[in-house]
């Protein structure tokens, strides 16, 4: 999989991401509607070290929090979010803006509760899944992000999880909701080509030292020699010929 064939062009073409965002060839698409949040803060369930990141999972048995509007068609119902990290503050997230790094990005994901019963069965369908991907710059606190980071100590290593409920999202959201948009795939194996990208234009802050703790971490599980999740970016893809849509001029 991970190959779809193109006949006007007689190649094969894959749809693979992170990628590269150059801003002066993104494509205003004024039929691009403003994005529609509908977090229900109850619905925040636990934190999860899944070995290469932490998962902020919340209860997806109904469309209790959902994204509508913006590229999608009909709802997709949030499951999960984490975060993408560096070894330094010089690199960490996973899109780049015209060659510029994030120390970290944040991926929101949804999948398509319309047309599909869990986010496996959708992550098979180039409609299943939706990723809001918002980068964090380098700055104050940010304090939305604490309640989180004082959690981490208790999944430092790989599997293990605690609760974490009552979590408003919209906090990690920035003011202007503007976004690119581009068909793409997870990052991460099994790299399925199943994602509707929505990265925000305005990025919000993370400190130096809440990055320090995502890489205090640990990749291993707690009967093991401790190593770190220092860094989990994947490096950006070619994006043939792709186009990414802006939602504003
Ligand atoms: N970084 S990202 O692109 O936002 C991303 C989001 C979710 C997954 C995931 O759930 N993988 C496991 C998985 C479970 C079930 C079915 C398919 C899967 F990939 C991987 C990458
Ligand atoms: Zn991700």
């Amino acid at each position: 999989m991970g190959l779809h064939y193109s006949h006007h062009k007689h190649c094969l073409t894959h749809h693979q991401s992170p990628i590269n965002i150059n801003t002066r060839t993104a494509k205003y698409n004024p039929s691009l509607k403003p994005l529609k949040f509908s977090y229900d803060p109850k619905t925040a369930k636990r934190i999860v070290n899944v070995g290469h990141c932490f998962n902020v999972e919340f209860e997806d048995i109904c469309d209790k929090s959902v994204l509508s509007e913006g590229p999608l068609d009909g709802h997709y119902r949030l499951c999960q979010f984490h975060f993408h990290w560096g070894s330094s503050d010089r690199d960490g997230s996973e899109h780049n803006i015209d060659g510029h790094l994030y120390p970290a990005e944040l991926h929101i994901v949804h999948w398509n509760s319309k047309k599909y019963t869990s986010f496996a069965e959708a992550a098979k369908h180039p409609d299943g899944v939706a990723v809001v991907g918002v980068f964090l710059k380098l700055g104050n606190t940010n304090p939305a992000l604490q309640s989180i980071i004082e959690n981490l100590d208790k999944v430092k290593t790989k599997g293990k999880a605690c609760p974490f409920t009552e979590f408003h999202l919209n906090g990690l959201l920035p003011e202007d909701l503007n976004y690119w948009t581009y068909m793409g795939s997870l990052t991460t194996k099994p790299y399925f080509e199943c994602v509707t990208w929505i990265i925000l234009q305005e990025a919000i802050t993370v400190s130096s030292q809440q990055l320090e703790q995502f890489r205090r971490l640990q990749c291993t599980s707690e009967n093991e020699n401790p190593s770190f999740i220092l860094e989990n970016h994947r490096p950006v893809q070619p994006l043939d010929h792709r186009v990414v849509y802006s939602s504003c001029p």
